[in-house]
């Protein structure tokens, strides 16, 4: 069994494989000042709820775009799980071919996704993951990683109206029935879920234009996906856990 761990801006994501199955998976919050031992504690505790001993884990990898994150995983790792775990970045076999300025930049998360995706669905494809930020990634017909667009995430945007605007409350991110508010929360809900599901249709459309291809499969994952998806026109299915599947992979080719 392998431990898969993706530590994003918001939310720190676990998976316990075996082979390629998918056993457990947990969500904690990324906390920046924690440290190893407060990881330790919740990691050991989410073990012992899945009847899964520790000592049956046979190595740990990780991705992560918040650095100071990554050594305090890393020390958990091997004083909780006994493991050193590989950590997506350079010297990394991830079997992607990336078209980005300088590879080294691509968010590990971006990467992970679309490892999953190529394997799962082959190019050419759009994976967009409703994050922190929200993320487009564009991959060609040879499964080749074209780049993409980085957008301000959904609760970024939502939390943004609320701080910078003085009447402008705290919302719940919820559908709301019209398009047409008719107070204020309504309004803003409407603004941000349908604002979102304009955007995707736009930025894919954009993209099918540039990349010149016939048909292109749009997938999501990311916490806010479901959120979002079934608005767009464009987004043929909704893969929560993408980004765990591509560590999978990306953990298998470097064996
Ligand atoms: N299962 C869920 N249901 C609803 N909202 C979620 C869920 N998981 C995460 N979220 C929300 O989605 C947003 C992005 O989360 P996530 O995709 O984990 O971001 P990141 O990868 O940047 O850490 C956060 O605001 C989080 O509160
Ligand atoms: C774009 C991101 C902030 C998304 O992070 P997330 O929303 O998953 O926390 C992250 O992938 C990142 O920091 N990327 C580095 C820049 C790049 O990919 O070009
Ligand atoms: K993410």
């Amino acid at each position: 069994m392998i431990l898969v761990i993706d530590i994003g801006n918001t939310n720190i994501v676990l998976g316990i494989y075996r082979n390629r199955e998918l056993l457990h998976h947990f969500r904690l919050s990324t906390v920046n000042h924690s440290t190893p031992d407060e990881y330790g504690i919740m990691f050991r505790n989410m073990f012992q709820m899945s009847g899964i001993p520790v000592s049956d884990i046979e190595g740990v990898i990780i991705s992560s775009v918040v650095p100071p994150m990554v050594h305090v995983i890393e020390e958990m790792c091997q004083k909780y799980i006994h493991h050193s775990p590989l950590i997506v970045g350079p010297g990394i076999k991830t079997g992607l071919n990336l078209r980005y300025e300088n590879p080294r930049e691509v968010g590990a998360d971006r990467i992970a996704n679309a490892v999953a995706a190529v394997e799962k669905y082959q190019g050419p494809l759009v994976v967009i993951d409703f994050g922190t930020a929200t993320t487009f990634d564009c991959i060609d017909p040879k499964g080749a990683y074209l780049g993409g667009l980085i957008v301000p995430g959904i609760g970024i945007a939502t939390e943004a109206l609320y701080q910078r605007a003085s009447k402008l409350p705290r919302i719940e991110l919820e559908k709301p029935k019209k398009v047409i508010g008719r107070n204020t929360v309504h309004a803003m809900q409407a603004g941000i879920i349908f604002g979102y599901a304009g955007q995707v249709d736009g930025i894919v459309e954009r993209i099918r234009g540039e990349m010149q291809v016939p048909s292109l499969k749009v997938v999501a994952t990311g916490g806010l996906a479901d959120l979002i998806a079934s608005e767009t026109k464009v987004i043929q299915e909704v893969n929560p856990l993408l980004t765990l599947d591509g560590l999978r992979i990306i953990y298998d080719r470097n064996r």
